[in-house]
């Protein structure tokens, strides 16, 4: 079963607040969200192998390390994904970004591929699927599908915000795949929207409502 980890860090907290309420304009919401994606961005990273190497410093020889391992990959789902790159990619400049893109049918609330263009060694690479919204978890679930089926081995999913009920489908279909999280949310509404979550990410980050 996937690990779920909720980053409650006081300064992810406090951030979440204010994109949260629904008095917070489109140039705010979005650097909040780019300002969260870097705090969970440096969270997520916390087990990246290191390995030891030997340098000179201006005084000394000295053993230090540097990251070693598989390079990373940042899959934003589209639209509201897209929010979360440039937040990462401050922690993580040198990583590739794929996109995947997809919509939620808001009649059936099922997920709709309309674009991907992956990094051609997404294999190589440990990959970081971003998403501010796990609502019922259609959308990751159907974008981990498509990375899979093209090779990716090895995959994590960072969401601003989850209902249980999209984390349990995450779950059951992608037990390898660990969660992250800002905060996970009491439940869905009967529209499918995230109770208390922040309303529709990809309008509030694009200003399209
Ligand atoms: O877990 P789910 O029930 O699948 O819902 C979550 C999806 O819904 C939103 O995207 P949306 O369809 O609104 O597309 P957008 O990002 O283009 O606004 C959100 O950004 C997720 O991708
Ligand atoms: O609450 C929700 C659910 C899905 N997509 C959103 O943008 N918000
Ligand atoms: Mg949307």
């Amino acid at each position: 079963m996937s690990n779920v980890f909720v980053l409650d860090h006081p300064l992810i907290q406090h951030k979440l607040t204010y994109i949260r309420s629904k008095d917070t304009g489109t140039k705010e919401f979005r650097a909040l969200v780019e300002e969260v994606s870097t705090l969970m961005a440096f969270e997520i990273t916390r087990d990246l192998p290191l390995e030891e190497i030997t340098i000179d410093t201006p005084v000394t020889t000295a053993k230090t390390k540097v990251l070693s391992g598989k390079k990373i990959g940042i899959i934003p789902i589209l639209r509201a994904g897209l929010g979360m790159v440039d937040g990462m990619l401050n922690l993580i400049p040198a990583a590739k970004v794929g996109h995947v893109g997809l919509y939620r049918d808001p009649e059936t609330l099922q997920p709709v591929e309309y674009y991907l263009k992956l990094p051609g060694d997404i294999h190589e690479r440990e990959l970081i699927v971003v998403d501010p919204m796990l609502a019922t978890g259609g959308s990751a679930s159907d974008a981990i599908d498509s990375l899979k089926k093209r090779g990716a081995e090895h995959i994590k999913l960072m969401c601003l915000l989850a209902a249980p009920e999209g984390v349990e489908k995450v779950q059951q279909d992608h037990p390898d795949v660990d969660i992250y999280l800002g905060a996970l949310d009491e439940r869905l509404n009967e529209k499918g929207y995230i109770i208390p979550g922040l309303g529709d990410a990809g309008d509030r980050l694009f200003g399209t409502k």
